[in-house]
């Protein structure tokens, strides 16, 4: 098979339990899933649904109790650079200025100082912390940190991006500045992107495809291809539109269960 055709992920019936004192928890029930390479996908859901514990099988980080977990057909077995995770508290080095941040992956990659470098400059750049690049993650704000946490993994080569709530501390602002910085970088780079929120207007305002998550056990609720021109205009009557069809879905479980 070409690999253009091949997704560059694929979730294949998975499955997860926990086990919790005398509990089983059921994280995810039956998920499938294709990423082709490029896309922007974000998932949606309420607190629990097992969004987290998909993205995190994806990174490596969690095996599947049943089913599987591809990269380019080749089963996850753990973390790889080639997908980077984003989260919510930046997990940025405290000891490490925001150029070695930046350049800890490549060094260990084992890159030259000189490659480790240009790669910090470019990065550095594509993240617009030049004036920044010998401060301490203590001096950032939020917004800058999360710059740095993106550049760090972009400067890992990583071809596909997980980014679990990354905004979610940021004020309304920073949030909506950042997420127009990401889609440039995204476009710029023809990165594939996994992005959890609670937010179905960062999901409409960003993704390609918004997949909608229910709780007790995790389940796929529903894939959704979004076919509003970029860049979206969150007051148009196109997006609201998509918001209550959305909003529908991510409420049907509450309805059910109330009835
Ligand atoms: N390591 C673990 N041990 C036990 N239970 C876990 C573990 N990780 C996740 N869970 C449970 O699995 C379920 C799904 O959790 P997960 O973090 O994936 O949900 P989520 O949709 O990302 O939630 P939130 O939106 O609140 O972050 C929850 O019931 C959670 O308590």
């Amino acid at each position: 098979m070409a690999e253009a055709s091949i997704p560059i992920i694929q979730i294949n019936r998975v499955f997860k339990q926990f086990r919790l004192q005398e509990q089983t928890i059921h994280a995810l029930s039956d998920a499938s899933l294709a990423i082709a390479k490029g896309e922007f996908v974000c998932l949606i859901g309420a607190s629990g649904c097992g969004k987290s514990t998909l993205l995190r099988i994806m990174a490596g980080f969690e095996q599947p109790s049943a089913g599987h977990a591809l990269m380019w057909d080749k089963s996850i077995e753990g973390p790889d650079p080639s997908r980077g995770m984003v989260f919510q508290d930046y997990a940025l080095f405290p000891w490490l200025s925001v150029r070695d941040n930046i350049g800890f992956g490549p060094s260990s990659r084992g890159l030259g100082r000189g490659e480790v470098k240009d790669t910090v400059d470019k990065f550095i750049e594509l993240v617009g912390l030049q004036k920044f690049a010998t401060a301490y993650p203590h001096q950032l704000s939020g917004g800058m940190k999360q710059r740095v946490a993106i550049a760090r993994v972009l400067a890992n080569d990583a071809e596909l991006v997980l980014m679990d709530e990354p905004f979610g501390a940021l004020d309304a602002m920073t949030r909506e500045r950042l997420q127009d910085e990401l889609l440039d970088i995204w476009q710029r780079t023809k990165l594939t992107v996994v992005f959890v929120t609670h937010s179905i207007e960062e999901a409409i305002f960003l993704a390609d495809r918004v997949v909608v998550m229910t709780p007790g056990p995790g389940r796929i609720e529903s894939d959704n291809q979004l076919d509003l021109p970029r860049p979206r205009d969150v007051a148009s009557p196109e997006f609201n539109a998509i918001r209550r069809v959305l909003g529908a879905k991510l409420h049907s479980h509450h309805a059910k269960k109330a009835a």
